[in-house]
């Protein structure tokens, strides 16, 4: 592991088997959002569950810098609550008995900033369009609006992170469940907004579009191995052609 990566950059090498994929994965995150890509099946999911420590890779080291969460070799194990990571997987997991703003502000950091803290949490309810649902619960939440509560508490909490420098943020397709008005939406407001906040992003798309949009670094998986990483508009250029031949000619 390089000594010399800047603090807020994340460093990957990793083995793992899983069901029928051998995973075997080197990358390092250079750019503000970063984009997993790749056919169902092919690891993505499992990189992200092993970066947030859900996973324990078989071989291999993760960390930023000298900061080590995993290491394999000499042991290290940081547990997932302890490193500054904060993830949202594919499905939506919320609190039934609490209403959305209690769910959202579940994980809230900076207890010493309460002031600063509820800026971010009247910022992000903004952003994720969460203002008329506050009082709900989630059975009275459609899919999609269930999953932009998820994000946004996950956003909260990766924006408050209470401990030394900034934490990394990891979204498992983030806007799968929603409509495109809305998607397209969010996807620009959320991009400015974690800039802003300094907030360094690895999310899982399936989405030519969503990536383009994002102006993401785009790491490609295939079976288990990147194939490519560079920026979208080189990484996914031969998807794009294709989808605007598809909406040219109707199919
Ligand atoms: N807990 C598990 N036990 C056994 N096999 C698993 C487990 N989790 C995932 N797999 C298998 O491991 C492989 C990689 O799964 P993973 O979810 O990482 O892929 P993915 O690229 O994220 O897929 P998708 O895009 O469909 O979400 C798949 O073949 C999957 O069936």
């Amino acid at each position: 592991m390089s000594d010399s990566l800047p603090e807020h950059l994340l460093s990957v090498k990793m083995k793992h088997r899983v069901g029928t994929v051998s995973l075997d994965v080197s990358f390092a995150l250079t750019q503000p959002w970063t984009v997993l890509f790749g056919p169902s099946g092919s690891g993505k999911t499992t990189v992200l569950r092993a970066i947030a420590g859900f996973v324990r890779p078989d071989a291999g080291s993760i960390g930023r810098g000298d900061d080590l969460w995993v290491d394999r070799e000499s042991g290290v194990f940081v547990l997932a609550h302890l490193r500054p990571a904060r993830s949202a997987g594919q499905t939506a997991r919320l609190f039934p008995n609490m209403t959305v703003r209690s769910n959202a502000v579940y994980g809230l950091g900076w207890s010493t900033k309460p002031d600063d803290a509820k800026k971010v949490v009247e910022e992000t309810i903004g952003l994720f369009r969460l203002k008329d649902l506050l009082d709900r619960k989630p059975h009275e939440l459609s899919g999609g609006e269930k999953q932009r509560v998820s994000v946004a508490r996950t956003v909260i909490s990766a924006v408050t992170f209470d401990g030394p420098g900034t934490a990394l943020l990891l979204l498992d397709e983030p806007f799968s469940g929603l409509d495109y008005a809305m998607r397209d939406e969010l996807v620009g407001g959320l991009r400015e907004y974690l800039i802003l906040r300094k907030i360094p992003v690895l999310s899982v798309t399936h989405d030519v579009g969503e990536a383009f949009q994002l102006n993401a670094e785009v790491i490609r998986i295939a079976d288990g191995k990147v194939v490519q990483q560079g920026p979208v508009s080189d990484a996914l250029k031969d998807e794009r052609r294709l989808l605007m031949s598809q909406l040219k000619s109707g199919s």
